[in-house]
């Protein structure tokens, strides 16, 4: 076995300074945690009550024919005096002011009532739900004690412990009560809830204004704080108020894995089932790409939970086949790394997944027998000519090109920006420009994407992606090649090997069965298992990996 990689060489030609990276643990000083779904689980309360207000206006309407104990989860599926289910609660109430929330169900369901009076006290107006609703809440709160997450809690002590400041905001007019009836009065640096929202006219999620009150109130700023939060709604506003970090935490027992990619399409970093995956494996800190295990201290438990499995590999292009370099065009891999990568692919089916257009990363490596996903996974392609692409992504298309022009337009005049085209992504790189520049760039880019509804805007190593608001990213690329190429076959093990946020994709993707590799740089939160230097310890790990894979075929 090759010995342990101890080498200190600057693999990467120009080193991200620690702090410069969002969601470095250096730059992080507060965590804001959603209420309900986050740090509290009252989503039971909330949704019997809902389903008992909105099911007795629903067979109100429907007479004989109502099905009210269905428990379903899916849509009413065009059944619009249906029972209300899981899925209404998540898409029109979940984390959203009780009113509104009201709206936006009656309007899905097509229908149209009166807004009504404060004291209402009847399902007739709109205010007369709301009054229902929560006279349902307020008798669940007087018989319950409400429980709280335990993963939640366990990431908040760390930080607690670690110095870090702790707030906590809701739409709800109950938090004060909810928070104390769990125990956790005096607890929080700050607590902004409903009747705040209501006294300082703060608009409701997706608008970021409560998660900045609490900022505000915790003294510290959004790009020094992170945000958790289980809501599209709620990571939609961690994203557009700029956080350092917005996790998305999935609590979703049946949709997970479209909860997850929703989450992320709503502007989630990162997304985690459990929170304590964002803790060291001891528990006592934040995991960050810093003080992982590398790779070649767990050489045995690698080689033991490989097993006889057959292993499937994906590999991440840029900061991992190659050093990060100043300009992107010459982000070259060299002989040895595709020596490397050709020699594991006659080994084990090998797969390159990079932000890069599809044709652009092909040209690089130009190896015929692996795999190749472009555009963030967008764009597929393979040996004996597969071509992939998702359901619906030409639609994008249009936007892009759109925005495209309209970026190279905006940019103008910052020194050192550039906007680099692929076929489902664009990048807006800012390595080159002047630090005071940035903030500028950010607005820029967010003025662009706000004007296209199918757009979003991601983070990346100096740049900012726009991509296509779909519930695609290279975790999903990952999926389907597994599903549906030899990657997958005879129950094979997945390895990832990547750098960046947008690999956090795939190690989320592997979390329940593959092995996550993050390449170091800087000192940013990560979800994965293991460690490599930089990109040369990549190329020796691909040659030990070959010969590991070598061994078990004899
Ligand atoms: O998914 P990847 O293969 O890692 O691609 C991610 C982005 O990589 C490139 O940009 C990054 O690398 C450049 C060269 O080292 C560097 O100058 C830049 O600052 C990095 O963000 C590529 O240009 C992008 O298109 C990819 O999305």
């Amino acid at each position: 076995m090759i010995a342990s990689s101890r080498s200190n060489e600057k693999a990467h030609g120009a080193p991200e300074s620690d702090k410069s990276r969002f969601g470095s643990a250096a730059v992080l000083r507060a965590f804001i945690f959603d209420m309900d779904g986050v740090v509290t689980n009252t989503a039971v309360a909330h949704f019997t009550c809902w389903k008992e207000v909105f099911d007795g206006l629903l067979r109100s309407r429907s007479g004989d024919d109502f099905v009210g104990d269905d428990f379903r989860d899916d849509a009413p599926g065009g059944d619009n005096l249906g029972a209300f289910t899981r899925r209404d609660y998540l898409d029109h109430v979940d984390g959203i002011p009780r009113l509104a929330g009201i709206r936006a169900f009656l309007e899905s369901r097509e229908i149209d009532l009166p807004e009504g009076e404060e004291g209402d006290r009847t399902p007739a107006t709109v205010r007369g739900l709301g009054f229902l609703k929560n006279q349902c809440f307020d008798r669940w709160l007087a018989q319950n004690e409400v429980p709280t997450f335990e993963d939640t809690r366990a990431l908040i002590d760390v930080l607690k412990a670690n110095g870090v400041t702790v707030g906590i905001f809701s739409a709800s007019r109950n938090a004060n009560r909810v928070i104390e009836s769990a125990g956790l009065g005096g607890f929080f640096d700050a607590i902004v809830s409903g009747d705040d929202a209501e006294e300082q006219n703060l608009a409701a999620k997706p608008d970021p204004a409560m998660l900045v009150e609490t900022a505000r109130q915790l003294g510290i700023e959004p790009r020094e704080t992170a945000v958790v939060e289980d809501a599209l709604a709620g990571v939609e506003a961690g994203s557009r108020g700029r956080f350092a970090l917005t996790v998305g935490i999935n609590r979703q027992e049946d949709h997970a894995d479209s909860q997850r990619h929703a989450l992320r399409a709503h502007g989630a970093d990162l997304v985690v089932r459990d929170l304590r995956r964002l803790l060291t494996a001891d528990g006592s800190g934040l995991r960050t790409v810093g003080n992982l295990p590398a790779v070649w201290d767990r050489q045995d438990e690698l080689v033991s939970q490989i097993g006889s499995r057959p292993l499937a590999v994906f590999l991440d292009y840029d900061g991992t086949l190659t050093p990060i370099v100043r300009n992107h065009r010459k982000a070259h891999i060299s002989d040895k790394m595709v020596e490397a990568v050709a020699q594991l692919a006659e080994q084990c089916p090998t797969a390159i997944i990079s932000g890069r257009d599809l044709d652009d990363v092909r040209d690089r490596v130009g190896l015929d027998s692996v795999f190749y996903a472009g555009s963030h996974g967008f764009d597929i392609a393979g040996p004996g000519g597969l071509k992939m692409r998702p359901e619906g992504a030409e639609k994008f298309l249009r936007p892009i090109a759109e925005a495209e022009q309209d970026l190279r337009r905006a940019i103008e005049g910052i020194d050192g920006a550039e906007v680099e085209r692929k076929t489902f992504s664009i990048a807006v790189h800012f390595r080159n420009a002047a630090e005071e520049d940035v903030e500028r760039l950010e607005s820029a880019v967010d003025e662009v994407v706000g004007r296209h509804a199918d757009l979003r805007r991601s983070r990346g190593k100096k740049v900012l992606q726009v991509e296509p608001r779909a519930e695609w990213n290279k975790g999903k690329a990952i999926e389907w090649l597994l599903a549906n190429t030899r990657l997958g076959e005879r129950d094979a093990l997945p390895l990832y090997i990547g750098d960046d946020i947008t690999d956090e994709d795939a190690f989320a993707a592997l979390a329940d069965d593959g092995i996550s590799i993050v390449v170091k740089d800087g000192g940013y939160i990560t979800t994965a298992d293991y460690a490599l230097e930089n990109s040369a310890d990549v190329g020796r790990f691909l040659v030990w990996l070959s010969e590991c894979v070598e061994k078990q075929a004899r």
